[in-house]
């Protein structure tokens, strides 16, 4: 089993290329997906949070009201700091649990897509990292357009995670989504390739061809 930890930017284009890779065959484990599920109300984080941030956090459904506790965090470092104390543990367990699932029921690649994939450590539990990249201002654009918000908020939210940049010096794939979904489509196509070419190679010592 081939383990990919896909990460990148806020806005940067993982949701893209995950979705090329389930066409390709992948199962895709998405932290970003987790960290909503384990906030519904009954769950102990919903309590932790409320707890944290007051009532005023839930709105009227009892749900985690996330527009707000975004503004919150993004404009707080030590808000911020305590929200991931809160939710890391139990996104990383349930994303182990997901993995472990997913083996299980024998896919061959899975992809776990987290935004924060090297800040919080986890470059170091999977086998390859993948680092989907776009120059500063492609990002601020795309995410000013994406959740239709103002230059400084996306300026904000950019500054809350490690600088791309850095994030290019973890990575063993960087997948370039500066231009077009035609030109991305064909670099993650050859990383694939690459991947179950090498792991062929090394699993017995002979290259298998490509099929077709
Ligand atoms: C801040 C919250 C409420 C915003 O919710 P919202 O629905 O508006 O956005 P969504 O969850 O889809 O996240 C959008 C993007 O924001 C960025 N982001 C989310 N959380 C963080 C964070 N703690 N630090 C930096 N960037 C973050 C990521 O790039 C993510 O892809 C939410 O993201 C959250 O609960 N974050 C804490 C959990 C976490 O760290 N998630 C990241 C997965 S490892
Ligand atoms: N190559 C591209 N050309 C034009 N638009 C793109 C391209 N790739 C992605 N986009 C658009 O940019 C926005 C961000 O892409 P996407 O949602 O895949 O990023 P993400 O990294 O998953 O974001 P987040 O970290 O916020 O979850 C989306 O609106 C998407 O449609």
């Amino acid at each position: 089993m081939h383990l990919i930890g896909l990460t990148g930017g806020i806005a940067s284009g993982k949701s893209t290329v995950s979705k090329m890779l389930t066409q390709l065959g992948a199962f895709i484990v998405d932290a970003d997906k987790i960290s909503r599920e384990v906030v519904m109300p009954g769950k102990p984080v919903w309590q932790k949070i409320v707890d944290r941030f007051g009532t005023t956090i839930a709105n009227q459904q009892g749900e985690i009201d996330r527009k707000q506790l975004g503004k919150i965090i993004f404009s707080d470092s030590k808000a911020k700091a305590d929200l991931e104390k809160i939710t890391h543990p139990y996104i990383e367990e349930s994303a182990n649990l997901a993995i472990a699932d997913a083996e299980k029921r024998g896919y061959d690649t899975i992809v776990l897509d987290a935004p924060l994939l090297i800040e919080v450590g986890w470059h170091t539990k999977v086998d390859v990292v993948w680092v989907v990249f776009v120059d500063e201002q492609t990002q601020r654009n795309r995410l000013m357009a994406r959740d239709n918000i103002s230059c400084e908020d996306a300026a904000v939210r950019i500054n809350a995670q490690l600088a791309l940049r850095q994030k290019l010096r973890y990575a063993d794939v960087v997948i370039d989504n500066t231009e077009n979904i035609e030109k991305t489509h064909q670099q993650v196509i050859q990383a694939w390739q690459k991947l179950h070419d090498k792991v062929d190679l090394a699993s017995d010592g002979v290259l298998t061809p490509p099929e077709g």
